[in-house]
């Protein structure tokens, strides 16, 4: 597993498409993202930008070069165990949230616990904390995840991604729904949460008042060599 001083993404020569009658979508000769940095991620509407987090959550594999995580060769790794690096290492918020509609607030994040191997004697009270955190009261804990509202369910599917002290912190467009004030207080939460942990954040965002929050603005347009594919 990673040192201190291994960067927490490393990926090289990193190309991927969708199968070999589709254009290259990504084509990174370098990237280096640092353990702990805050790093925003934007670009056009299609330049790949959830593609690229697929990958670095390993949700999906490189179609060539190489790419660590944490020190982890995601680019070798089987399915399988970039599922079990991804429950015990990676947070992901995604922009539909994912959330187990039928499942309680609390079980939701306890999944996600479970999961990474942390549903342990503490484990209802650390959700309890998290949730208290991200600003969810104890009367919306056994509520089931749909009869939440869209900015009550962002803030369940934060809590699920950092219930386990992830390296990682992967969000993508997690506050397009609310409005200027929440989504403010929502960032501000966010980033406390994950200051706490110490996490790594890459954030991918078109809402670019968003990145003052962040140390590092990555276009992705600048990072890679592919085209944009353009959308009809
Ligand atoms: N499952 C898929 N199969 C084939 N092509 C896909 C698939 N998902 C996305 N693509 C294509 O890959 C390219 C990159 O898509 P991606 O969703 O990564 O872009 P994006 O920058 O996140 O876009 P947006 O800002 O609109 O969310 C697009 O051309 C898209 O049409």
């Amino acid at each position: 597993m990673s040192t201190q001083t291994e960067p927490a993404i490393h990926a090289h020569q990193l190309q991927f498409r969708w199968s070999k009658r589709q254009p290259t979508v990504l084509d990174i000769p370098e990237l280096r993202i640092d353990q702990g940095e805050r790093v925003f991620l934007f670009g056009p509407s299609g330049s790949g930008k959830t593609t690229l987090l697929n990958l670095l959550a390993g949700v999906t594999r490189p179609t060539s070069g190489q790419l660590h995580v944490m020190g982890e060769p995601m680019h070798r790794l089987s399915g399988r165990k970039r599922d079990h690096f991804r429950a015990q290492h990676i947070g992901i918020v995604f922009q539909q949230f994912n959330l187990i509609p039928y499942l309680t607030v609390t079980d939701n994040v306890r999944l996600a616990a479970h999961l990474g191997g942390k549903n342990d004697a503490t484990c209802t009270d650390r959700i309890h904390d998290m949730l208290r955190a991200l600003g969810l009261s104890d009367h919306h804990w056994r509520r089931p995840a749909h009869a939440l509202s869209v900015g009550q369910q962002q803030r369940v599917a934060v809590a699920r991604a950092l219930i386990n002290s992830p390296q990682l912190f992967i969000a993508d467009e997690p506050s397009s729904a609310l409005d200027s004030d929440h989504r403010d207080e929502f960032m501000h939460l966010m980033m406390q949460a994950a200051d706490q942990h110490n996490s790594t954040v890459i954030f991918v965002s078109h809402d670019r008042a968003l990145q003052s929050h962040f140390s590092r603005h990555l276009d992705l347009t600048q990072l890679q060599r592919a085209a944009v594919q353009e959308t009809a």
